[in-house]
């Protein structure tokens, strides 16, 4: 790719400066002077820009779920040749008939290493999903393994959001409104639609080898994630509002080739645009992408007695049509005071009307005590019976009962109201371990009447 960067995004990769808050209605301008005030639409936009809007709600949609953007661009989106469809590689759609719904307890290793140049988007890998793109229901769970930045190509999805979940190697996100750098332990919301290119964060940005990257993605084709209530928990608490971070206007003015891939219905579309669709020198709106840095999560817990359900570690939930029952909730099991009295302090054995796949960031998880690595994943399908493994209970239920800190680790669920059901790829893989239920044998009888 050919020309400067403006300054600004050069500043902001170096320092990375953000706008604070959630589903506020934020504004920023690379260039003094480039966003109208008092219209959105004035009769010729400032500075020569083209005046967009993007929507990620229905125009009618009560106000407390409207979302759009504003966005003041050197070229109107519009301005593309047509797309045509290239091979979807590693990636798959909702809805998911490649197997049928599997009740079994499923447990991944990493992802093998991607071949010497693989980008974030080549580097994508479906695990599997529910639902239905082109209905705006269900999610999937992708993972992905990369080693090379995305250089001369744009992504963006019209299908749903991606919640990114790095878990190895920082990301820089170069996104139609701005930068984001998203480490292990943050996560990144790209909303649908909007278009990004990932480079892979060496070292100190100016540092030259790229490193290798590895993550998790939920892509949200239901309704976008948003902060759940509190209820009795009061006006604070769980992720606050504050922390988090839409980036300021950062564009690129670069003519030259640059592919734009656009996931569109479960498949992959390219076009070959004369300049980088990046060119965004001002923007206002709430459908905006940000980061979240997951240690800022407020955790709260039980100060008396029993182990409360995991929703108290909610960060983002996708309502569906009824209320309560989201689509997909993202949850994070952060470090944290166990304190309770006479009680089975870790995850307890269960069974769940909700589908509930899990991935681990770092360290380890209370419920197992080996096996469920970071970069790994377990899928506990509706209704699977799980819960600690043999050696975790045992430990627990003998442990003496002094407040203990759980430090050493950083795990995640994308929970949601319908099965998952995995790709080919997913059942087959050669990292899907075998024998897991071996990890709940030996649970044997104490019961003598
Ligand atoms: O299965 C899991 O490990 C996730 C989980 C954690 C917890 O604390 C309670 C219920 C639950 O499903
Ligand atoms: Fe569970």
């Amino acid at each position: 790719m050919t020309g400067t960067d403006n300054e600004q995004a050069r500043k902001i990769a170096e320092g990375l400066a953000y706008q604070p808050g959630f589903g506020n209605e934020h504004s920023s301008e690379a260039v003094p002077g480039a966003l109208p005030h008092g219209r959105n639409s004035p009769q010729r936009a400032p500075l020569g820009l083209y005046a967009e809007q993007l929507s990620g709600s229905a125009f009618t949609e009560p106000r407390s779920a409207n979302r759009r953007s504003w966005l003041y661009r050197i070229r109107p989106s519009a301005a593309h040749p047509p797309f045509s469809r290239i091979d979807n590689g590693g990636l798959r759609g909702a809805p998911f008939t490649e197997t049928v719904p599997d009740p079994n307890r499923l447990r991944w290793n990493p992802l093998p290493e991607p071949p010497e140049g693989t980008d974030f988007l080549a580097g994508l890998w479906t695990l599997g999903g529910n639902g239905d793109a082109t209905r705006r229901t269900g999610m999937a769970i992708h993972l992905y393994a990369a080693n090379s930045s995305m250089t001369d190509r744009v992504f963006s999805d019209a299908d749903g959001e991606l919640l990114i979940v790095p878990e190895r190697g920082g990301l820089l996100l170069r996104t139609e409104f701005g930068l984001l750098r998203a480490e292990p332990g943050h996560v990144a919301l790209i909303p649908r639609g909007v278009r990004f290119r990932v480079e892979l964060l060496t070292e100190s940005i100016g540092g030259q080898s790229p490193t290798s990257a590895r993550g998790y993605v939920c892509e949200n084709y239901g309704q976008p994630f948003t902060l759940p209530d509190l209820g009795p928990i009061g006006a604070n608490g769980l992720a606050n509002a504050r922390d988090f971070l839409a980036p300021v206007a950062a564009y690129e003015d670069v003519d030259g080739p640059v592919r734009v891939v656009n996931k569109f219905c479960g498949n992959l579309w390219a076009a070959t645009y004369d300049h980088s669709p990046l060119d965004v020198v001002a923007w206002h709106g709430n459908h905006v992408p940000y980061v979240y840095d997951l240690r800022r999560f407020n955790v709260i817990g039980t100060i008396s007695y029993d182990h409360p359900d995991p929703s108290i570690f909610t960060v983002l939930t996708s309502p569906s049509d009824t209320p309560g029952l989201a689509g997909v909730d993202f949850v994070v099991f952060a470090p944290r005071w166990l304190v309770g009295e006479d009680t089975f302090r870790p995850p307890y054995f269960h069974r769940n009307v909700m589908s509930e796949y899990m991935g681990l960031i770092e360290g380890a998880y209370d419920a197992k005590a080996e096996g469920f690595v970071p970069g790994g994943g377990s899928l506990h399908n509706m209704m699977s019976a799980h819960g600690p493994d043999r050696a975790t209970f045992d430990k627990a239920s003998a442990a003496e009962l002094k407040p203990q800190k759980i430090d050493d680790g950083l795990a995640f669920m994308f929970e949601t109201r319908w099965p998952v059901t995995l790709t080919e790829r997913a059942a087959g893989a050669g990292h899907l371990q075998t024998g897991y239920d071996d990890v709940w044998q030996g649970l044997e009888r104490h019961y003598r009447p």
